[in-house]
């Protein structure tokens, strides 16, 4: 009777201890990395809090935005807002492909205009933080003096900046070039794309997968309303919105594309006067992820 007793109870301690096992294994190997990854985003100083409600700028909003920005009330001169643009997208690269010791090229394909002013800058700043980049200026347009003055800088910087004949697809190799910045055309845009770019966009749009795309407040070849709208459309890995989101930012598909907010220029106070997000930078951060 004992020696059946004692079975027992020695089998409901076998039993306790492989439950007590059971129930730490599953807490090592499934609900830590989910507690980390909880934590990470709660903690994570980047995020802003109100993601979902998040609102966009319109076209028109934007484009009275600059002058406001520009105008003789508040007096910011464009040479201030692109250096702060084109540093924030250097910082987006930054924080999405640090750099490593064997790969460290980025490629900054410049449009003619100031989205293209992004770029060169962004070029700079990239320089500055241990990349080793190359910019790709097909069109120099002579409309703005500054242009001129970015492009001296990145010479003084022994920045390669390649013309329109020269061998820019070497770049667009994953072995040598974590990313491409994507700052040919922002806001401006009007369909149907023209040469040469109509060609660099499908160069662009072939390699995509494997040479991630960062976009300059609109991928090329979006429409700032309507999003993609040309066909082969470029899909960046990383979109960095200017001053505030444009409506395109609602066809980013989150699971192809991180998503941040940059050219810290605009006062809380202004940005709810205008109905747009006023977003929470954290410290001295030029973007924030949305
Ligand atoms: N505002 C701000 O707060 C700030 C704005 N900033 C930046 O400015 C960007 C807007 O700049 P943007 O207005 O110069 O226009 P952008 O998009 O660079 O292109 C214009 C050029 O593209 C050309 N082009 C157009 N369509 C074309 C086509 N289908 N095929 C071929 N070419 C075409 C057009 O040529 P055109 O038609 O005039 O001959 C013109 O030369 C904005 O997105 C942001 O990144 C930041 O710098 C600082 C803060
Ligand atoms: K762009």
């Amino acid at each position: 009777m004992s020696s059946r007793r004692g079975s027992r109870v020695y089998n409901c301690v076998v039993v306790v201890i492989c439950i007590a096992l059971f129930i730490r294994l599953s807490v090592i190997f499934c609900w830590t990395p989910y507690c980390k990854s909880v934590l990470q985003s709660t903690l994570s100083n980047d995020h802003s809090s109100n993601m979902s409600s998040l609102r966009v700028v319109s076209s028109k909003l934007a484009a009275q935005i600059d002058q406001e920005l520009m105008g003789p009330k508040i007096g910011f001169t464009l040479q201030q807002l692109m250096e702060l643009a084109g540093l924030s997208v250097a910082e987006a690269v930054q924080r999405e492909f640090p750099p490593a010791a064997t790969r460290k090229g980025v490629l900054i394909v410049a449009g003619p205009g100031n989205n293209g002013g992004d770029g060169l800058v962004c070029a700079r700043h990239l320089k500055l933080f241990g990349y080793d980049p190359v910019v790709y200026y097909p069109k120099r347009s002579s409309r703005t003096e500054f242009y001129g003055q970015l492009v001296k800088q990145l010479d003084f910087f022994n920045v390669p900046v390649l013309s329109e004949t020269e061998n820019w697809t070497q770049y667009l190799n994953p072995d040598r070039t974590l990313c491409v910045v994507d700052a040919i055309f922002g806001f401006s845009f009007k369909p149907p794309m023209r040469e040469p770019f109509a060609e660099i966009i499908k160069r662009l749009h072939a390699v995509q997968e494997s040479v991630p795309i960062v976009a300059v407040d609109i991928p090329t070849g979006w429409d700032v309303d309507a999003g993609p709208v040309e066909k082969p459309h470029l899909t960046p890995k990383v979109f960095v919105s200017l001053t505030a989101p444009k409506p395109c930012t609602n066809h980013i598909d989150p699971a192809k594309t991180v998503h941040y907010v940059g050219g810290r220029f605009i006062p809380q106070e202004f940005a709810q006067q205008h109905g747009f997000e006023q977003f929470d930078y954290k410290g001295v951060n030029q973007i924030l992820k949305l």
